[in-house]
């Protein structure tokens, strides 16, 4: 199977955290013998704070966006770092170096690529671009719910939903560098157009990433 992973960087960067690390390339590796994997890193509060830095010392939101994707680099340098020999050693930062550097067979680690989007984007049109069989989130919650269930506790959750309510949901969100929060608007829309097989799940738990694989756990997003 060909596995696009897209890694929040709310769990990977939380607290700079060996372990997680570890247990992340521990499960890569042990899927990368049947299948053809592929992650995108996000920034996480790194990312947050050079973004804030720099917007207060004048940078404009593209600017802003290129700093956060500096970020996202150095966190996917880390993964393969935790990686070693399984991972491709450099990071592409564009498609067409992510599809040059798979032919090696290696697992490819990429983070962002340009400005105006998060890296869930980045993640979708990877999936599109490399037919992917699946694309799984990775983030700091269980799935989808129909508001923040950091903010809200009576948040209800989705075990599947579809792009087009999503992008109804999201339609007046924030669009400013570091304030993709959530699958961005860019990665939803990929996702219906292409048909891509999608689940959100919480990558706290690294195993989750297998349980997703089986459609155990998250929110499955049908891509009408
Ligand atoms: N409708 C929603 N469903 C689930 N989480 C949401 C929703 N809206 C906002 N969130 C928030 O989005 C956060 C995940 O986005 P973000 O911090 O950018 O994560 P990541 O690092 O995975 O990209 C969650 O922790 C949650 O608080
Ligand atoms: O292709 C990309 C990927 C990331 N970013 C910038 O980098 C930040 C951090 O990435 P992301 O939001 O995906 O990280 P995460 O939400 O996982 O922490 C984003 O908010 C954007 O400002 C970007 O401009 N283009």
């Amino acid at each position: 199977m060909k596995i696009v992973i897209t890694i929040g960087g709310s769990i990977i960067m939380e607290n700079f955290n060996p372990k997680i690390f570890k247990e992340y390339a521990r499960i890569l590796t042990s899927l990368q013998d049947d299948n053809k994997i592929f992650i995108v890193i996000g920034g996480g509060q790194p990312a947050r704070d050079y973004i804030r830095l720099a917007r207060e010392l004048g940078a404009n939101e593209a600017q802003c966006d290129n700093i956060g994707i500096e970020v996202t680099r150095l966190n996917a340098k880390m993964l393969i770092t935790a990686l070693g020999e399984k991972a491709y050693p450099m990071v592409p930062h564009n498609f067409n170096e992510a599809l040059e550097y798979s032919a090696t067979g290696k697992i490819i680690v990429m983070g962002g690529t340009e400005p105006a989007h998060s890296t869930d984007a980045v993640g979708a049109i990877l999936a599109e671009l490399v037919d992917a069989d699946i694309l799984i989130n990775l983030t700091s919650v269980d799935g989808f719910y129909d508001k923040d269930p950091h903010k809200y506790p009576d948040a209800r959750f989705y075990k599947e939903i579809t792009a087009t309510k999503m992008l109804n949901l999201f339609k007046d969100k924030d669009w400013k560098a570091g304030t993709y929060e959530f699958l961005d608007l860019t990665a939803i829309h990929i996702i219906r157009r292409s048909n891509i097989k999608s689940i959100i799940t919480n990558g706290k738990d690294p195993m989750n990433l297998i349980r997703a694989l089986k459609g155990e756990v998250g929110t499955k997003i049908i891509p009408e």
